[in-house]
């Protein structure tokens, strides 16, 4: 095997495969260095088992609201069904699919745990202990994905928990869960399992769902509490022991106890940026400051993508980055783009919209989508901006189902009156999402946008109404 390439990517994720592949289409050589599963974790651990252990509870919900469909629904989800589809979205957790694609793209697998030993040159350590060295003739490209931010418990390193990573690989379903952290995946997780016939406790230090408007959060809420989850919002941990019977005993600031069979902690993730080496090139390895192209804090030669690189933590994010990087690093070898140059906003190797259109799903049921700014962040940008906000209430809401409940904003720029941020909630908004993310990165104008004409009867009408409540 060589050991030289133009590219080496450090971490065989979503991320690095797809900067890998962009490296190679422009004629360069790259090989990815994987220590784990090529795939990454959104294949296995997190977005595709999730969602799998998701979707048979959302679909039987769906057709329990359709009178025709709901008489024909006689039954509770079969667990061990939904388990073994759950293996199979998460490719019974085997890449060799994903090598042999490596292979047909040309890209060269290398096996093992990289670090960077000086400028441009890696050590790979196999899991048996053998080392061997790599140079990156161009670029080293970072993608080591992210690791799960633990808090500071008491107790929490003596007893046995959950991460996300056990709960979307868990063999069995638990009596009870205490869920500590009431982000997106802790709130996924807890209606995954409560719908699989878990007694399930969300532990929220705020808000659930607090990067979401108060009525999209009231939604999904309502949603848990009907699948009989308990929801503490503004409630902090203090201490977590073993319990008698196996399970654990989770103390909360007020004196309340939850006790519960499997404590899943869901509170955020930081970059996996540790053993890298990063510290001889004067970077601390604890976030990454990547700029447009996605070169980190400086350095001519390295570069990040994905969960590591300090931005937001979405495969089709972490996958945009790493098509720009991908095709910043060949220009740049190319003598395209300059060593130094920083490419204009919406550029092919400008990152752009990691700042301004960063689309996200949460699929929980009902589902939240939401892409740009919230109205906090666009008034401290310094917009002048008009928020429209309504329930989804238009024909093909009825038709979806009874008593179906929405709930849509757009946000407007009302000195370019272009929509800067849009929020969905209701069952299966998030395909109205992209929509929205084209409105934004296209800065398409409310006067053209009324020209775009949503066919009836979908749910995508509620843009009509939008406009229409906006004053057109
Ligand atoms: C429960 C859960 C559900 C999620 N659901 C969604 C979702 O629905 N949609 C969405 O967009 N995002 C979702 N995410 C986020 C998504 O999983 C991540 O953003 C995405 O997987 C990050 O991809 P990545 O390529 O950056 O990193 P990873 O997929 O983590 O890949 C990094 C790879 O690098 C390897 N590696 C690390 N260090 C080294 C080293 N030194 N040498 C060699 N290899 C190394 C690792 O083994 C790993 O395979 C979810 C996250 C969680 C936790
Ligand atoms: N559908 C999706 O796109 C999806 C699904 C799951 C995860 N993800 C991504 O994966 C990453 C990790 O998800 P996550 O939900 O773990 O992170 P998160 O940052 O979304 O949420 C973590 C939550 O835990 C809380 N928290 C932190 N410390 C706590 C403590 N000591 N006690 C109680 N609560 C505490 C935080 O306040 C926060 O609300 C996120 O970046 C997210 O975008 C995406």
């Amino acid at each position: 095997m060589d050991s030289d390439f133009d590219v080496i990517v450090i971490g065989g994720g979503a991320a690095g495969e797809n900067a890998a592949e962009r490296a190679v289409k422009g004629g360069l050589t790259a090989a990815i260095v994987e220590s784990g599963l090529v795939g990454g974790a959104c294949s296995y651990w997190a977005c595709q088992p999730s969602k799998a252990l998701l979707r048979p509870g959302t679909a039987l919900r769906a057709a329990r609201t359709v009178p025709g469909a709901r008489e024909a629904v006689t039954g509770s989800l079969d667990v061990s069904a939904v388990l073994a589809r759950r293996d199979q979205a998460a490719g019974h957790w085997d890449d060799t699919a994903q090598a042999e694609w490596a292979d047909q793209a040309g890209i060269t697998l290398v096996r093992g745990r990289a670090r960077l030993s000086g400028s441009r040159g890696i050590v790979v350590t196999t899991a048996e202990g053998a080392s061997s060295n790599l140079t990156a003739r161009t670029a080293v490209v970072l993608a080591t994905g992210s690791v799960p931010a633990l808090p500071k418990l008491a107790g929490l390193p003596d007893v046995s928990f959950w991460t996300t990573a056990d709960a979307t690989s868990a063999r069995e379903v638990p009596v009870s869960l205490v869920v500590l952290g009431g982000g997106v995946a802790g709130t996924e997780l807890a209606q995954a399992f409560a719908r699989l016939g878990t007694a399930v406790t969300v532990v929220a230090r705020g808000p659930l769902l607090p990067a979401f408007p108060e009525d999209a959060r009231a939604l999904v809420a309502a949603g848990l509490a009907a699948d009989g989850v308990e929801v503490l919002e503004g409630a902090s941990a203090e201490l977590v022991e073993a319990a008698d019977d196996g399970g654990v005993r989770l103390t909360l600031d007020g004196g309340r106890t939850l006790e519960a069979a499997r404590l899943l902690v869901a509170t955020g993730r930081r970059p996996a940026l540790d053993g890298l080496g990063l510290p001889a090139f004067g970077i601390e390895p604890v976030s990454l400051r990547a700029d447009t192209t996605g070169r980190v804090n400086g350095l001519s030669w390295l570069y990040a993508v994905g969960d590591c690189a300090g931005g937001p933590k979405l495969t089709h994010q972490g996958k945009y980055q790493a098509r720009i990087t991908g095709d910043a690093i060949v220009a740049r070898a190319r003598g395209e783009l300059g060593a130094a140059e920083t490419p204009a906003a919406w550029s092919a190797w400008a990152r752009t919209a990691d700042i301004l259109a960063v689309p996200q799903a949460v699929f929980t049921d009902p589902e939240l989508a939401r892409v740009g700014m919230t109205e906090v962040e666009a008034w401290e940008a310094g917009l002048r901006v008009r928020a429209v906000a309504l329930p989804i209430n238009v024909a093909a809401a009825s038709l979806h189902g009874e008593d179906y409940e929405g709930w849509a904003q757009i946000l407007v720029d009302e000195d370019t009156r272009t929509i800067v941020g849009a929020c969905f909630a209701g069952p299966d908004v998030a395909e109205l999402l992209h929509a929205a993310t084209i409105a934004i990165a296209g800065e398409v104008p409310l006067d053209r946008l009324w020209h775009a004409v949503p066919a009836f009867p979908t749910l995508s009408e509620v843009w009509l109404r939008l406009l229409e409540a906006y004053g057109l």
